[in-house]
């Protein structure tokens, strides 16, 4: 996250670390959503198949443990990328996947689950959200130790698809939100852009996808989002059916 802030420890209780082995260790490369006990939301672009991961919940600070943590392994039969996603066309959307935790999380003040947003639920533009993750502070930056947040408006899709700012890479399956200083950057891949409905519950609107080959903050470029509300079908018939 380009030009955020510390989050306040667990504030988003949902957020997680993606983690692939390589070497006998563990190591971030993307966010996610827990939304159910046992099944977690994320980018289908953070997903190769030739790795293994595991899902960090109650993390805040990569730097040291803090007792909160639960690291849970993933099945490579229980990992589903939408049968849309293409990696040769980021632009085509459909960058989202659920990956099926091979043990309950265990909930706490720490770890909770992240509400969908009412199916097909489209934000007006200049809805306040925040985007968390710990990708990195700045394009070609390091990663931060500590969980960022930053505010980031949404920019609907009238705006977002003009010319001059996303145009046709830009589809209504997709939440634009930013578009100046504060971004996403590289490693908040997966993770949740979270927006508070007016009766105070958050909601995960959007699912990390891509932000600028120019740099991560980089104007009239907002961070792009899978639209979850646009996939509630599909979250809901994998999970039921695995
Ligand atoms: C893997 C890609 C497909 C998505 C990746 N997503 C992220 O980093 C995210 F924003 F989600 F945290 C990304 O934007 N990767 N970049 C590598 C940029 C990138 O590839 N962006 C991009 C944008 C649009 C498209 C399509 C829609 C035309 C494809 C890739 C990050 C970057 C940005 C600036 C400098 C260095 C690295």
């Amino acid at each position: 996250v380009v030009n955020g802030d510390d989050a306040v420890p667990y504030s988003w209780p949902w957020q997680i670390s993606l983690q692939y082995e390589r070497d006998g260790a563990f190591y971030h490369t993307c966010g996610g959503t827990l939304i159910t006990p046992i099944w977690v939301m994320t980018a289908a672009h953070c997903i190769s198949a030739s790795r293994t991961y595991e899902v960090v919940l109650g993390e805040y600070d990569m730097s040291k443990a803090e007792g909160s943590e639960q690291r849970i392994p993933v099945n490579p039969g229980d990992i589903f990328v939408h049968p849309g996603w293409n990696s040769g066309c980021v632009s085509c959307g459909d960058d989202i996947a659920l990956l099926k935790l091979s043990r309950s999380a265990e909930l706490s003040d720490t770890v909770q689950l992240g509400c969908l947003p009412p199916p097909d639920e489209v934000l007006p533009n200049g809805y306040p959200c925040y985007i968390s993750g710990w990708g990195r502070l700045y394009t070609g930056g390091p990663l931060p130790a500590k969980l960022q947040q930053a505010f980031l408006p949404v920019v609907d899709y009238a705006h977002c698809s003009q010319p001059d700012w996303w145009g046709s890479t830009v589809k209504t399956t997709m939440v634009c939100a930013g578009g100046d200083i504060k971004a996403g950057c590289n490693g908040d891949s997966g993770g949740p852009l979270n927006c508070q409905a007016p009766d105070g519950i958050w909601y995960v609107h959007g699912v990390t996808s891509f932000v600028s080959s120019r740099g991560c903050n980089t104007l009239q470029k907002p961070t792009v989002f899978t639209r979850v509300s646009a996939f509630e079908a599909w979250i809901k018939e994998i999970i039921t059916n695995n």
